[in-house]
């Protein structure tokens, strides 16, 4: 990336700067993210890739933690408060309206509708994808005791949970991974299920006490990829972001998210799904389950890395066709 054809914002360029060495710098790029610890990882490693790749000046690349109504409500579903836009829609208007020039999310945290205007400018490499058990009655889903409570807010691991053993109650579980693993160890719950890559980033991973293999436990659509959005036609900003996108994670990503985006209309039907590139093949499987994981629906597909997103859409339009009516009700 060469810096110097990247103009400062308000013509601060560097002429002015070596005049007037007390002015505050002005960053050449800002980013726009939630205020979690997790979502504070994300957005840390993507500034470090882009101040890296920009020439390692520190002051290149600002965060602009931005509050969102989803972490505002904390006391019912997202489901029902009304899904996961709820977690991108104040940071989308940040991005449209110029306060940022970036916004880093989790993957599968992104709705299958960008916001107009907006468009994905890299996918960082994806890291582990699959869930983990954290056990407090017991370490592993088959020694639970029976009947043993375990929370989870996702409808994809309650099903799945239920799916291998239906006396286990399921219930309702929010709050972000520490708030989790808190209600956990004071007993509210027996068990709870996340993913590894959260854990992980947080420096949690001791607390897993399983790790759910993925073919079983097929993983949220985007689990464990970091997605960077920018405005459309902010060619400075996509250009620059280049540098931190993974090709393979990226299509990888463009199939989960088409498969998303035929099946689901909101977010009250358990799906689960799995992209795999290695040396440009692509191979995807993808799943629809009842909420009590009694019956599933699965597709798969395999082809090109490039036409990953023609792949998603085609195995999650062959999926919805064989879904009984009544669990395509669900998708409102
Ligand atoms: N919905 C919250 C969320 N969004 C991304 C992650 C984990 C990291 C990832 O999947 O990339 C988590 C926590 C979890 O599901 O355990």
């Amino acid at each position: 990336m060469d810096v110097a054809r990247l103009s400062r914002r308000g013509g601060c360029d560097v002429g002015q700067k070596q005049q007037d060495e007390h002015a505050i710098p002005t960053p050449l790029f800002r980013i726009g993210t939630r205020g979690s610890p997790l979502a504070l990882w994300q957005a840390n490693t993507v500034r470090d890739g882009l101040t890296a790749a920009l020439g390692g000046d520190p002051a290149a690349v600002e965060i602009v933690v931005i509050k969102t109504t989803g972490d505002a409500i904390q006391d019912r579903p997202l489901s029902e408060a009304g899904g996961k836009g709820l977690f991108v829609k104040e940071i989308d208007e940040a991005l449209i309206g110029g306060r940022v020039d970036l916004a880093v999310h989790s993957a599968k945290d992104l709705p299958t509708d960008l916001a107009p205007g907006t468009a994905l400018a890299a996918v960082l490499p994806r890291a582990d994808v699959r869930d983990a058990l954290i056990g407090g009655a017991a370490p592993t889903l088959d020694a639970l005791p029976q009947g043993a409570v375990v929370g989870t807010a996702s409808l994809r691991r309650g099903a799945l949970v239920r799916r291998r053993r239906p006396d286990l109650k399921v219930t309702s579980f929010r709050g972000n991974v520490q708030t989790r693993l808190d209600k956990l160890a004071r007993g509210e719950v027996q068990a709870t299920l996340l993913a590894l890559a959260g854990l992980t980033r947080l420096g949690l991973e001791r607390h897993a006490t399983e790790i759910l293999p993925e073919d079983e436990f097929l993983p949220a659509l985007g689990q464990g990829a970091v997605a960077v959005t920018a405005r459309s036609g902010d060619d400075r900003t996509r250009a620059a972001l280049a540098a931190l996108d993974c090709a393979d994670t990226a299509s990888a990503l463009a199939c989960e998210r088409a498969f998303l985006k035929v099946l689901d209309g909101s977010c009250r039907t358990p799906i689960a799904g799995l992209a795999r590139v290695t040396g440009g093949a692509l191979a995807f499987r993808g799943l629809v389950l009842s909420e009590d994981g009694a019956r599933t629906v699965e597709g798969e597909a395999r082809g090109l890395a490039a036409d990953a997103e023609a792949l998603g859409a085609e195995a999650g339009r062959d999926v919805k066709a064989r879904t009984p009516p009544d669990l395509l009700a669900a998708f409102g």
